[in-house]
């Protein structure tokens, strides 16, 4: 049998066997026009993002500085997770949230799905790195791709091109990342903007290490490096290795008296990761800075402290609700250009714009394209539309941000969107009580997902869409984290909720920048100076224990979003115990034990 000749395909920059032979078949199932190698280059930027501005994908923006207006295909908006699925061997490893297909069955649908797949497109090969480049064992993927948008996501979202496959050697184990937009051209056919598929599949074989997804070109669906890599195949390794990959961001906060802790924290999506990273503190003295707003790998370091690395090199954030008031680092970091906006609102001299975002223009794009004034009725930008910015220009990124030791993790936050039942925090007792808490963590679904938005769904560890195995042995692989460590180097847990509301459903808290006055209040509980209420769900502040100096809130709605209702808690615990069965006989005695007790508090 002859090769088949595909133009680039025999111009790989590298010797690497597997590599080279995983990149062959790809190319033969799906039949690009041609293959190109990513660099990572500046020329590289430049060629595919004029190629998309021909394509119509992208309107270069006037106002920002080498930064692109993007809209996506109205029906490719979010993460499918309906469409998500762990195939691995065994179906109880699945466990009960995963989707599962038998991982032969997957494979011979996704197959016929690729065949020709790439036709009349270049199929692009991403070497990338999840995290430190200079690690001593970096974690290194591979994504094929058929779309430039998301080339161009993935140089500023990772670690990738050259600098990157420079650590590949001829043999260094890699992820497989294969991704398609399942949208192939017959000769003469004209492209669209935003080419997808209807058919959409999101798919990780976590033994194999290998991610396969087709029909999506948005976020976490299409780079691979994100949710799939960082966070579904990591648990798993994570899991077989002893370590944590997690949904969390990191900060650095420091005190007046210049004592630094590091913080992570993990909120499902769009419940406030990003704007608790990047925090400007309303109260005088303390400092917050950014080390990673979205994922966190945790490992014990040699003196038994818990360090956390972010494997990402980019912020991908939700653009609605972002502005000077909120969140001003983030608005900092974007209009030094360099980014890309998508499913936003362009503006009529060339900027974008988004709800939140003060006094809208009197004309716009919106994200559908369409003219949009302020009297529309829709929204001028879909609330799940993000900015794609680099970590290296976020002014207050921790200098430490891409040390490969990572830094020290003093607390780790639970945080979800709940209306009711959560106070503003509660640090648990110790850090089964606090594994408890994140097992049973809940939230209201938000649009980073497609489906109904505002149900309360139970989301562990903010893990619900991102655990590669079954949920049950993640909570073991929690608990027995704890007791691989000494008690009293593990970070403290406690459990946040920014978003409880008044009977008029406006916000208690008013969040953002005010949440300083909680952080501070945690920092001080683990130097032992602050005060807190023992209730039957752990240790509440309070609202004469938080520093509320200069807050513009009334005291009595800061006293509600604090406070511990026994009678909402109590309807809860059937909500917990659906849960625990949903779970099933995995869930760890430990945490069973914590149910049965937290029960018996409440009375
Ligand atoms: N009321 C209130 N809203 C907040 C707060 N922090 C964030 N939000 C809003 O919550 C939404 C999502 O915030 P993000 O920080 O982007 O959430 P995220 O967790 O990073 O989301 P993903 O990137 O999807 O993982 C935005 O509309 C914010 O304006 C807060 O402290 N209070
Ligand atoms: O993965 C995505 O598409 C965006 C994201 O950060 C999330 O949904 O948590
Ligand atoms: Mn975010």
């Amino acid at each position: 049998m002859t090769a088949v000749t595909i133009p680039g395909l025999d111009h790989a920059p590298t010797n690497h066997p597997r590599l080279l032979s995983w990149v062959r078949e790809v190319a033969e199932l799906t039949c690009p026009d041609e293959v190109v190698w990513a660099d990572g280059s500046q020329d590289e930027w430049n060629r595919l993002t004029a190629k998309l501005v021909d394509a119509g994908t992208f309107v270069p923006l006037k106002k920002k500085p080498n930064s692109f207006w993007a809209a996506s295909d109205p029906t490719d908006v979010a993460r499918v997770e309906e469409r998500t699925f762990i195939c691995s061997v065994d179906p109880q490893d699945a466990g009960p949230t995963n989707n599962w297909m038998d991982p032969a069955e997957m494979k011979a649908i996704m197959t016929e799905l690729y065949r020709g797949c790439m036709r009349g497109r270049t199929m692009y090969v991403i070497p990338f790195c999840m995290g430190p480049l200079d690690a001593e064992k970096p974690m290194l993927g591979v994504e094929i791709t058929d779309s430039e948008y998301v080339v161009v996501s993935m140089h500023i979202m990772t670690r990738m091109g050259t600098k990157a496959l420079n650590r590949f050697g001829d043999d260094a184990d890699f992820v497989q990342a294969l991704h398609s937009i399942g949208a192939p051209l017959e000769p003469g056919q004209d492209d669209v903007p935003w080419p997808c598929n209807e058919t959409k599949y999101i798919t990780q074989f976590p033994e194999e290490r290998m991610i396969w997804s087709f029909g999506s070109g948005y976020g976490g669906n299409a780079l691979l490096g994100k949710k799939c890599y960082s966070l579904r195949i990591a648990s798993v390794m994570a899991r077989d290795e002893g370590w944590l990959a997690e949904h969390m961001l990191i900060l650095k906060l420091t005190s007046p008296e210049q004592k630094a802790y590091y913080i992570a924290a993990a909120f499902p999506s769009a419940c406030g990761k990003t704007n608790l990273a990047m925090l400007e503190p309303t109260i005088p003295g303390w400092k917050v800075e950014t080390l990673g707003d979205d994922i966190a790998w945790m490992r014990f370091g040699e003196d038994g402290r818990l360090y956390a690395v972010n494997p990402e090199n980019g912020f991908f954030g939700v653009a609605p609700g972002t502005d000077y008031h909120t969140n001003p680092n983030a608005m900092r970091t974007i209009a030094k250009g360099n980014s890309l906006f998508t499913n936003v609102a362009l503006t009529d001299d060339g900027d974008v714009w988004w709800e939140g975002m003060g006094e809208p223009p009197a004309h716009l794009t919106s994200w559908k394209k369409q003219d949009w004034t302020p009297d529309s009725d829709e929204l001028s930008s879909h609330p799940n539309s993000r900015y794609c910015t680099p970590i290296d220009q976020c002014d207050i990124k921790a200098p430490e941000w891409d040390d490969p030791n990572g830094v020290p993790i003093s607390a780790i936050f639970f945080g979800g969107r709940r209306a009711t039942t959560i106070p503003l925090i509660t640090e648990s007792r110790d850090w089964q009580h606090g594994v408890f808490m994140g097992a049973t963590l809940s939230s209201e679904t938000t649009a980073a997902a497609v489906g109904k938005t505002g149900v309360v769904r139970r989301d562990p560890m903010a893990m619900l869409p991102f655990i590669g195995y079954h949920a049950g042995d993640y909570f073991q692989h929690w608990i027995d984290t704890g007791k691989s460590a000494d008690a009293d180097k593990l970070p403290k847990i406690f459990y946040v909720n920014w978003f409880r509301r008044g009977e008029d459903k406006r916000f208690l808290w008013p969040g953002f920048g005010e949440n300083s006055r909680v952080l501070k209040w945690a920092v001080e509980r683990l130097e032992g100076k602050a005060a807190a209420v023992e209730t039957p769900i752990g240790h509440v502040p309070t609202a004469g224990e938080l520093d509320l100096d200069g807050l513009d809130a009334p005291r009595e709605d800061v006293e509600a979003a604090l406070r511990f209702d026994a009678d909402e808690w109590r309807a809860e615990i059937p909500m917990i115990e659906e849960w625990f069965a949903k779970i099933g006989e995995k869930v760890p005695t430990s945490l069973r034990d914590e149910l049965e007790a937290l029960k018996l508090r409440l009375g």
